[in-house]
């Protein structure tokens, strides 16, 4: 016999009581038929072995009259891939979508009801959309499902099925479950949103009942959940929220992998993951739907700017909230127990109540904390003072007190969090005294394990484990597993490199009556737990108010950890779009080299910037810039840069402002002590980042202001990377326009709108005709829009177009023999004159020489044809002198009121002078 053999043999037979135990089988046998007769009573589940999502999915199938595809290993989360791209879904989501889709009169609305299984929140909201569906799919990607249920269509060819494909093909990861058209039925969504929403947590007014698909997508939305989770929710118990479109600002599923703002492969850097240092489940999932749909709602954008501003001022305040909700726990996985009952109760179901109301004692003892730490802080923030005031509900106090007098504080401060210690918190949670047969149940357990403690005790290299699969088990660690022999007697053996895990027959009676044991346990503990829940439903509206208020202090302080880990600034609101040294927000993490900040400036007049420079000067880096910096403002964050305005002013001043050291606005200035006399003359406002003039201007400016719309961005759309799509059957340059088509049909006047080389896969010829075309179209929009080229022929509509600015990027090549260039990646003010160094780009790759010197040749001809049409620099700036005067007049115009006639002469004859020294002085020159 080898030596672990002798071990484990004497090992074996040292273990007191094991022949008794034997012996006493039978006796066993009958004792476990009886246990668990008495378990099947109370949890018919329990031993049935079929678990309660196949039974729903069964129950569902037969009842709803659909067949189910099984729910998807998908479902669990991490990467998985769409049609052309890799998403990574968080493994946190756990929502089902509803979707509903308007016939005849209303075609084209959709009404989309979101419910969030773990924190039993539901959103609606009701729009029209596009024949592509592009509002409807980013609104389904926000909500990143794992359910979308849809209406059945009776019509094979029907627009539902198109949708259904459409669905079917973008959310490939999601179970797509077509149930029957009556399940969308209007009239039981107002009633179940009636009996189910609790009032005082639901932001619903009386419009929101009329909507009708709302309500439909909401009826069959609920009456879904209920049948495959297998639960009924309580009466006034769900959180349901109408979240209007308007209060987004809206981008298609395709920019948000342009603009990088969600991971698309793992090691690639996103704005999401940037800015993400959130602790909790909930503050995430609010950090991710701000990033891809971005608040569109200026009050939350200054409230949450300011709470951001005070978190970055007082880092005490931070670094104490932070450390409390690191520790926190996930009050959404708590409100399930509290709002939905499961229609069976199971053991499992029991441990879970049981468990959840540890977790709420945990967690409302920290809320205290949490209150205290705001109490303490002096805040300016008017959100965090709203959140400190929800903190102080009494009735949070009332549940803590009702835990306190039930569950016995000393289970949650054992040390060690293996399994048995898991399942012994549950077994003890409640106090001793409370219930005779929750005693007797415990006593019995604990008798249980003394006797395996005791009849099995470790000896040498073996010892007694237990895990939850295979219940108290033995390890031994021995030197070879793989060769070692175990005595027969021992069964279920797995071999581990460094031990092997095995049981014996009489262990698996010992377990099954410890099983029983337990079960008994949980019956007396669900009986508590119940009677508990049923005194805290009536108080459920405090725990989503501070489920809420947990969320927004991790979604804020996540922004306030961006802005104090990067070199950032507070943007200030206003009517345009002006941005003094942005940088590229992931751009020191994708390059080693130095970040070139750059300046932006758009205003509601000059809303139209033309991008040209040479290639890999950073047109595209430029663009994906200041989208990301304008969705950082508008999500209530700090940007990168010194200075910043960013559009949503309530109140659209003219907030005119200097720039001193900027090549930009040196052309309009000459002299400082002109300014001022420039600013009041001036229609539009002038950047600056000049803090002495700001207060100067601003007053001036008012005088003028509330002229132009609210402009907080409610739309960003870009157009940006080359790829045909080969699902649909398109080339590059169809994708291209039909993306544009979208963009021509949907943009406004608060749009931002990003292009990225307009109409490249196509001539050139036909190219810049068609990006002419396209540049009028969004002038008469009168969005925001920068559009990047190296058609330099489009550099000429500054001259028609006032509303058109240039910018380009200048590079220097400092040594070309060695091929060493040097991109200066700065962004100047004026159309770039070329050359585009993609002949320098081509030198230094593999290209053949002869091809290049036809291709100089080439260009060089078609350069000087093209010479001779061209207008001088001089002319386009006297074009536009006339041109702003013209503008000008007709403001003046405009403005026209009743005995105000002299002071507009005087204005008009002031411009009359001003044009003609502008044209002497470009004479001059
Ligand atoms: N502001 C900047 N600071 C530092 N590096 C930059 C900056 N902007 C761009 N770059 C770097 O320059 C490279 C080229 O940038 P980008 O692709 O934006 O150029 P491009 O002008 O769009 O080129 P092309 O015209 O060939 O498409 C990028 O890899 C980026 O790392």
């Amino acid at each position: 016999m080898q030596p672990e053999n002798a071990i484990l043999q004497s090992t074996a037979e040292s273990f007191v009581g094991l022949g008794e135990v034997v012996k006493s089988a039978s006796a066993l046998e009958s004792l476990d038929d009886i246990d668990r007769g008495q378990v099947q009573q109370h949890f018919p589940n329990q031993l049935q072995g079929q678990s309660v999502q196949n039974h729903c999915q069964v129950f569902v199938e037969k009842k709803m009259n659909l067949t189910l595809t099984p729910i998807s290993s998908a479902r669990e989360g991490g990467a998985v891939t769409t049609n052309n791209n890799t998403i990574n879904r968080s493994a946190r989501s756990n929502a089902f979508v509803a979707v509903a889709e308007g016939r005849d009169q209303s075609k084209g609305s959709f009404a989309v009801a979101v419910m969030h299984l773990r924190s039993l929140q539901i959103e609606l909201c009701q729009f029209v959309d596009s024949a592509e569906f592009t509002r409807l799919k980013a609104r389904i990607q926000v909500a990143d499902p794992q359910e979308i249920i849809l209406a059945e269509s009776c019509n094979e060819k029907g627009s539902s099925t198109v949708l259904a494909d459409a669905l079917r093909t973008h959310f490939n990861w999601a179970n797509l479950s077509l149930v029957h058209r009556r399940y969308f039925n209007a009239a039981q969504g107002v009633q179940l949103i009636e009996h189910l929403g609790n009032k005082e947590v639901s932001h619903l007014n009386s419009s929101v009942f009329e909507k009708d698909l709302c309500m439909s997508a909401c009826a069959a939305l609920l009456k879904f959940v209920e049948h495959i989770q297998n639960v009924c929710f309580y009466a006034h118990s769900l959180q349901i929220n109408y979240c209007p479109i308007e209060d987004c600002c809206i981008m298609d599923i395709g920019s948000w992998q342009n603009l990088e703002l969600m991971e698309q492969s793992k090691n690639k850097p996103s704005l999401l993951s940037l800015i993400n240092f959130t602790l909790t489940s909930n503050g995430f999932r609010m950090l991710r739907s701000n990033v891809l749909q971005p608040c569109a709602n200026e009050a939350s954008i200054r409230q949450r700017r300011e709470a951001v501003t005070d978190l970055v001022q007082d880092q005490h305040l931070f670094e104490k909230l932070r450390q409390l909700l690191s520790r926190m726990h996930d009050l959404d996985g708590l409100l399930t127990v509290y709002v939905q009952t499961p229609k069976e109760t199971t053991v499992q179901t029991a441990e879970n109540l049981i468990k959840q109301l540890l977790r709420l004692y945990q967690t409302l003892s920290m809320v205290q904390s949490l209150h205290n730490i705001l109490k303490e802080a002096e805040l300016d923030s008017q959100l965090l003072k709203d959140k400190r005031e929800s903190l102080a509900d009494p009735r949070l106090t009332q549940i803590i007190d009702l835990l306190e007098e039930h569950i016995d504080p000393c289970v949650l401060k054992a040390a060690k969090k293996n399994s048995i210690a898991l399942r012994n918190q549950k077994c003890y949670a409640i106090k001793n005294k409370i219930s005779v047969k929750l005693d007797l149940a415990r006593r019995t357990y604990e008798e249980l394990l003394n006797d395996i403690r005791e009849n099995f005790s470790s000896k040498d290299n073996v010892r007694i484990a237990f895990s939850i699969s295979r219940g108290f088990h033995f390890v031994w660690v021995c030197r070879d597993p793989l060769r070692a022999i175990l005595p027969p007697i021992f069964i279920r053996e797995v071999r581990n490199r460094a031990s092997i895990t095995f049981t014996s027959r009489n262990m698996i009676r010992y377990n099954d009556r410890v099983e029983q044991a337990v079960a008994e346990v949980m019956i007396a503990t669900n009986v508590i737990a119940l009677d508990i829940l049923e005194q805290i439903r009536p108080l459920v509206a405090c725990l989503y108010r501070a489920m809420d208020t947990i969320s927004t202090i991790d979604f804020v302080c996540s922004l306030a950890m961006y802005s104090v880990s990067a070199e950032t600034v507070c943007p200030i609101t206003g009517n345009q779009i002006v941005i003094q040294k942005g940088c590229h927000p992931l751009l020191n993490l994708k390059s080693s080299r130095e970040v070139v900040a750059n300046d932006t400036y758009l205003t509601v007049d000059a809303r139209f910037a033309i991008i040209t420079g040479p290639n890999m000067t950073g047109k595209s880096t430029y663009l994906k810039q200041v989208c990301q910096l304008c969705i950082l403002s508008q999500i209530g964050c700090f940007i990168p840069a010194e200075f910043a305005i960013i559009p949503g002013s309530k109140f659209a001043f003219y907030v005119s402002i200097i720039i001193t050291s900027n090549s930009i606005v040196n052309l309009y200035y000459k002299r400082q002590r002109n300014l001022l006399k420039f600013a009041c003359k001036l229609p539009y406002s002038i950047i600056s980042c000049d803090s002495s003039f700001i207060s100067l201007n601003s007053r001036i400016i008012c005088k003028q202001g509330n002229k132009f719309p609210l402009p907080v961005l409610r739309q960003i759309f870009s157009r940006i990377g080359h790829n045909d799509c080969l699902e649909k059957n398109q080339s590059a340059f169809a994708v291209e326009m039909t993306e544009m088509a979208s963009i021509l049909q949907y943009a406004d006047e608060q749009s931002l709108v990003v292009i990225d080389e307009l109409a490249r896969s196509t001539s050139v010829e036909e190219g810049i005709g068609m990006s002419y075309a396209i540049s009028e179209s969004l002038l008469k929009k009168k969005c925001f829009v920068f559009l990047a080229t190296h058609f330099l022929d489009l550099t000429s509509l500054g001259a028609t177009h006032l509303a058109v600015e240039n910018f380009h990027f200048e590079t220097a090549w400092k040594d070309k023999d060695n091929g060493d260039e040097d991109c200066t990646h700065t962004l100047m003010k004026g159309p770039y004159k070329g050359p585009v160094y993609g002949f320098e780009l081509a030198d230094l790759s593999t290209f053949p020489v002869k091809l290049l010197d036809r291709a100089k040749e080439m260009a060089e001809r078609l350069k000087q044809e093209g010479e001779k049409n061209r207008k001088t620099a001089n002319d386009v700036v006297r074009q536009r002198a006339i041109l702003r005067t013209a503008h000008r007049l007709r403001e003046l115009y405009i403005s026209k009121k009743k005995g105000e006639m002299s002071s507009i002469l005087h204005s008009a004859q002031a411009l009359r002078n001003d044009l003609a020294e502008t044209l002497e002085e470009l004479d001059a020159e």
